[in-house]
């Protein structure tokens, strides 16, 4: 597992901003989009590119585009938050979708949803999660990617609990992950210490 922290001052700001609890829904969400592309901009670093001839008003020079741009995933609800960003910067990209939530008793995910293309052979994936608390939402979706054939997926979150990060790596899959945080860890509850609440709640309301 490549692990990789966002540390920058502006993604630390937001990230302030979204742990502090007098922040509101909207800020928050704003808060997370900011984030997002600061976490997308990392983690495409590394894509390649295809080239062609273009003719600028002046000559013609070599352009780039993508040459594969990755399937993006959000997990539902709190990954949709940062759905749009990431797909602002890769307007080319595919977007499938996978619903989960939390059991607060068992810390188990609950599957709801998962609309995803028939095979992922071949195809980059990155899993969109504001939260990787104890690593079960994600493990779970792994094996959504993985039974489709998917060998390359990325991780982007903004934080991270030790406990989940070492769920990810016992999985097996290989995986990158782009964090702005690493956090102290889990309470009792399955909450990430210090973290930022129920990242679902923060950005759309209690349910
Ligand atoms: O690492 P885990 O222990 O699995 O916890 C992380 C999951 O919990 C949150 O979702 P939640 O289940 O609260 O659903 P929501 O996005 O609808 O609020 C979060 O967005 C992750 O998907
Ligand atoms: O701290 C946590 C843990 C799981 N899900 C959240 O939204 N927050
Ligand atoms: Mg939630």
């Amino acid at each position: 597992m490549q692990l990789t922290v966002v540390d920058h001052p502006l993604a630390r700001a937001r990230l302030s901003t979204m742990r502090d609890e007098r922040t509101g829904n909207a800020a928050f969400r704003a808060a997370l989009r900011d984030l997002t592309q600061m976490l997308v901009y990392e983690a495409t670093r590394d894509l390649a590119l295809a080239e062609s001839t273009i003719q600028t008003p002046v000559t013609s020079t070599t352009g780039y585009r993508l040459a594969a741009p990755p399937l993006i995933v959000p997990v539902l609800r709190a990954g949709l938050g940062m759905a749009d960003t990431a797909h602002g910067m890769l307007p080319e990209s595919q977007m499938g979708f996978v619903g989960l939530a939390r059991n607060e008793v068992t810390f188990s995910p609950e599957a709801y949803m998962a609309s995803l293309p028939e095979t992922l052979v071949d195809r980059d994936v990155f899993l969109l999660d504001p939260m990787l608390a104890t690593g079960g939402s994600l493990v779970h979706c792994f094996g959504l990617l993985t039974s489709r054939g998917a060998t390359s997926i990325t991780v982007l979150c903004a934080l991270a609990a030790p406990e989940g990060l070492r769920r990810l790596e016992e999985s097996g899959v290989p995986l990158r992950v782009f964090t702005a945080s690493i956090d102290e860890g889990l309470n009792e509850n399955a909450y990430i210490v210090p973290g930022l609440g129920d990242a679902g709640d923060r950005q759309f309301g209690a349910v």
